[in-house]
């Protein structure tokens, strides 16, 4: 079966939520069930990089790994898009387990795929009111309960970017649904066209200010950690790091 790949690259590091800092490559796939305003990954599913889309199995998959990353890294992570919209992302999965290669993978949290309990660092990101997107709670609430023994074993966290003190609410409601589940709260990043990587890491950091000005007076979030992307501090709206 046939995986819709949009890009693969690095290796780089992993720079958002609980594996931050890993060194690991990247598959993003093509397609997304929601339309976030804020999106910075817009080219795979608002049309603008259909031209990139290229039809892969597994084994091409694992191909292009083994050519841009050699024998330098361990970790791979699979976002998109939504990768939880392709079922025969298992093949892939099962590939890289076989390889001894850890797995991530990035998805908000509304569809399920059996793959899922196979995956080494998942991460669900459920999405703010200011993406304009609409959280399926019971839907959320399903997939977390299918994932119980996973978040047992430290496979899975969650992870909310914010942009506003209505995102927080948003954020701490998620939160308390899933006291168990570690929480990751991370700086949205409003100005996607910015072409000063200094203009914008300085934004970043006072909005990275800002959110932990937030967190620290709050008992509600006394079991959150607070992030930055560290790929946008570092590279700024590239794409493909
Ligand atoms: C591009 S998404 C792809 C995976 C999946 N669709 C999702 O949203 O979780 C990867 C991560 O980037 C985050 N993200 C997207 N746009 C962002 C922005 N402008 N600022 C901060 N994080 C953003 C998403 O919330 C998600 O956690
Ligand atoms: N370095 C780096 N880390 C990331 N973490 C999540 C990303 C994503 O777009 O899903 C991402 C990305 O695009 N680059
Ligand atoms: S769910 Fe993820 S990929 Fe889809 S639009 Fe939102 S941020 Fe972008
Ligand atoms: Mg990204």
């Amino acid at each position: 079966m046939k995986i819709p790949v949009i890009e693969i690259f690095g290796p780089t590091i992993q720079g958002e939520g609980a594996v931050i800092g890993k060194k690991t490559i990247f598959i993003r796939t093509a397609g997304c069930d929601y339309q976030c305003s804020w999106c910075d990954s817009a080219f795979t599913w608002d049309g603008s990089g259909k031209e990139d889309i290229t039809m892969m199995n597994a084994e091409e998959i694992f191909r292009e790994l083994e050519k841009i990353g050699l024998d330098n890294f361990e970790h791979v992570t699979i976002s998109g898009g939504n990768p939880a919209l392709i079922k025969s992302l298992s093949t892939l999965i099962r590939l890289l387990k076989e390889k001894n290669f850890k797995v991530g993978l990035e998805t908000q949290g509304s569809v399920w795929q059996d793959w899922m309990v196979e995956i080494d660092d998942l991460t669900i990101s459920p999405k703010p009111p200011s993406s304009g997107m609409k959280t399926d709670f019971d839907r959320l609430e399903d997939i977390l309960q299918l994932l119980t023994k996973r978040i047992d074993n430290g496979h899975v966290s969650i992870k909310v970017v914010i942009f506003n003190d209505k995102d927080l609410q948003y954020a701490k409601n998620v939160h308390k649904k899933f006291p168990a589940v570690p929480f990751y709260l991370q700086v949205g990043n409003e100005d996607l066209s910015d072409e000063s990587n200094e203009r914008l890491a300085l934004m970043l950091i006072q909005k990275l200010e800002w959110l932990v000005s937030k967190v620290v007076v709050d008992p509600e979030f006394n079991n959150v950690r607070v992030l930055p992307q560290l790929h946008t501090l570092l590279w700024g709206n590239k794409k493909g790091v």
